[in-house]
């Protein structure tokens, strides 16, 4: 039995999971998007660019752990959505870029086309996109449709890795097979004698160890192994810490969870625990000039394992195709327990006190704004830190069990979050997710506000205003940091127009922001609070962290 090319890959998105896809339109893509229609089981959310539609297919892929899907048209689509699908690459995120393309019959006919480069080569969109994907197909004849999404949306799920399907604009409603059964993702398996010999040399070097400690690293959430650490360190008893691109990967209600590792900007006297200690086991790490502090952190590599997503590295051995779920599951059952890292962190940890707040008129501070947004957290919360001082702001707040943080931090496009927020939203319409946006980043992509109203979701959005990009001034200032200010609050209104409800307002003290946060809660839709703050008023951990990424981006250039 027969179906189209365009009905075929709507019901193979709909068999994976997917619910909703994002899209912007273009002659290109038209009559893609009229068979993706067809799929009632689907729903369309139409985005105000290519750009933010892929930054919240980014957010909805971390909203449901599953796979998602932008449709867009050639290259001026396509090109836009690019950005976008480089962040998903850098986070390990199975976005399924999908665009239109020209004619099957143009190339060989020497056709001039319109939204082309004008030259008679219409590979380079593909081209471009498989730098940023794990696979990039042009799909021209529908006999192979079926081979080729399958394979695609296959290496999606089995890499965690965006991919690129072009689909020629006259062969989206052509005759194809209809889709037969198979299963899709799956776990690859280790090699058995790897594993079981890396989990005896792990199991060998833990148990000399006098303080051996656990750390959650970023590729946990995206390599399904969140539940694997969590039973690993119920059963060792040692002090876990977080590394801040993985916050929120592992409880940070458990009794043996000191903070966040990130050098000298991490939690206090967890940075020291891990330094200090005899034995560290990565689980998931990446350890870049972000992540390391500009390599301020004292990681002392002959005092590391590192359980990696498809290996094991030991300081002078590595075991290769052992799965990270497999190598943290069969560990935890052979560890012994051991208390040592969490006797050391009990003698050195710092009770921080709570922030006294100030009188309803005092000026707002980051700090007296942060200590607002940790009091409105709770378990089915979702925080969402876009690149800014919102990471450091945002790395300190204490997440109640079940709560979800999101941050960019590999990528680090700045604008990512106000799509992200969408993405999400629309993916986990249970929780209310708090957006944590600088104005700088918020003129990137500030127009996907209005597609939030236009879908009813509620975020509440903390529009922290600074007067402009204060993370670049603390590395390295100078007037390109410098951003013309916004009515921000009057933008709600204008994205609002006749038929939108979304709520904002200004807050320059602290009784304003105290009755914005009231307001905003209370509102049955989405609210943004334009919190003005000193253009000087930033983390201590920004300074810190942008002194020590200053001088790392600055080493000279070595000649031989
Ligand atoms: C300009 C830039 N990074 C460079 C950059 C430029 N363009 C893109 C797309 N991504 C980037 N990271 C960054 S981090 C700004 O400080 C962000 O400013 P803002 O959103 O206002 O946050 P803070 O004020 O807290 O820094
Ligand atoms: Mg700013």
């Amino acid at each position: 039995n027969s179906t189209t090319v365009g009905s075929y890959l709507a019901s193979r998105l709909e068999e994976i999971g997917m619910k909703h896809y994002f899209a912007v339109p273009g002659d290109y893509n038209l009559v893609l998007l009229d068979k993706l229609l067809e799929n009632k089981n689907l729903e369309m959310i139409s985005c105000c660019n290519e750009l933010n539609a892929g930054y919240a297919a980014d957010g909805y892929c971390r909203a449901t752990g599953g796979a998602s899907a932008v449709f867009v048209t050639f290259s001026v689509g396509g090109l836009s959505l690019l950005n976008a699908v480089a962040g998903a690459y850098a986070e390990d995120l199975p976005l399924i870029a999908v665009s239109g393309g020209p004619n099957t019959n143009s190339e060989a006919e020497f056709e001039m086309l319109h939204h082309t480069l004008g030259l008679l080569d219409y590979d380079y969109q593909r081209d471009i996109f498989s730098k940023v994907t794990a696979e990039a197909v042009t799909i021209h004849d529908p006999r192979e449709a079926p081979t080729q999404i399958d394979h695609a949306i296959q290496t999606a799920l089995r890499f965690r890795k965006p991919v690129y399907i072009e689909i020629a604009c006259n062969i989206a409603d052509a005759v194809t097979s209809a889709p037969n059964v198979r299963s899709f993702g799956g776990p690859t398996a280790s090699d058995p004698l790897s594993l079981n010999a890396a989990v005896d040399r792990a199991v060998e070097l833990l148990s000399a160890a006098s303080k051996p400690v656990l750390v959650a690293g970023v590729k946990l959430r995206s390599f399904g192994a969140e539940a694997n650490f969590q039973k690993l360190a119920d059963a060792c008893g040692y002090a876990i810490a977080s590394m801040p691109n993985a916050k929120g990967f592992f409880n940070e209600q458990h009794s043996h969870y000191m903070g966040i590792y990130w050098g000298p900007v991490g939690t206090p006297g967890c940075g020291e625990i891990v330094d200090s200690s005899d034995l560290c086991l990565f689980a998931g790490g990446t350890f870049t000039d972000y992540t390391t502090t500009g390599h301020a952190a004292l990681i002392n590599p002959s005092k590391v394992i590192q359980a990696r997503p498809n290996s094991v590295v030991f300081p002078n051995q590595t075991f290769s195709n052992v799965k990270l779920t497999e190598f943290l599951e069969m560990l935890a059952k052979k560890l012994k327990p051991n208390d040592g890292s969490m006797i050391a962190y009990n003698r050195i940890k710092e009770e921080i006190a709570p922030l006294r707040p100030g009188t309803p008129e005092t000026e707002l501070s980051t700090r007296q704004l942060f200590s607002r947004i940790q009091q409105m957290l709770g378990p089915d919360s979702a925080v969402i830190a876009e690149t800014g001082d919102s990471w450091f702001n945002g790395m300190q707040l204490d997440l109640p069990e079940g709560a979800r943080f999101e941050v960019q931090m590999q990528y680090g496009s700045i604008g990512w979050s106000v799509g992200a927020t969408l993405g999400f939203c629309v993916g986990a319409p249970d929780r209310r997710p708090i957006a944590l946006i600088g104005d700088g980043s918020f003129q990137l992509t500030a127009q996907e506000v209005s597609t939030i109203i236009r879908y009813g979701l509620k975020p509440i959005i903390f529009l922290i205003n600074n007067g402009g990009y204060t993370i670049e001034v603390e590395i390295h200032d100078g007037p390109y940091n410098t951003i013309k200010n916004w009515n921000y609050a009057e933008l709600v209104h204008v994205f609002n127009a006749e038929d939108g409800n979304g709520f904002s307002c200004k807050a320059r003290t602290e009784g304003e922001l105290d009755e914005a946060i009231k307001q905003a809660t209370a509102h049955d839709g989405p609210a943004l609070i334009d919190v003005l703050i000193h253009r000087d008023d930033c983390s201590k951990n920004l300074l810190v962290w942008g002194g020590h990424v200053a001088k790392n981006n600055g080493r000279p250039p070595r000649f031989h």
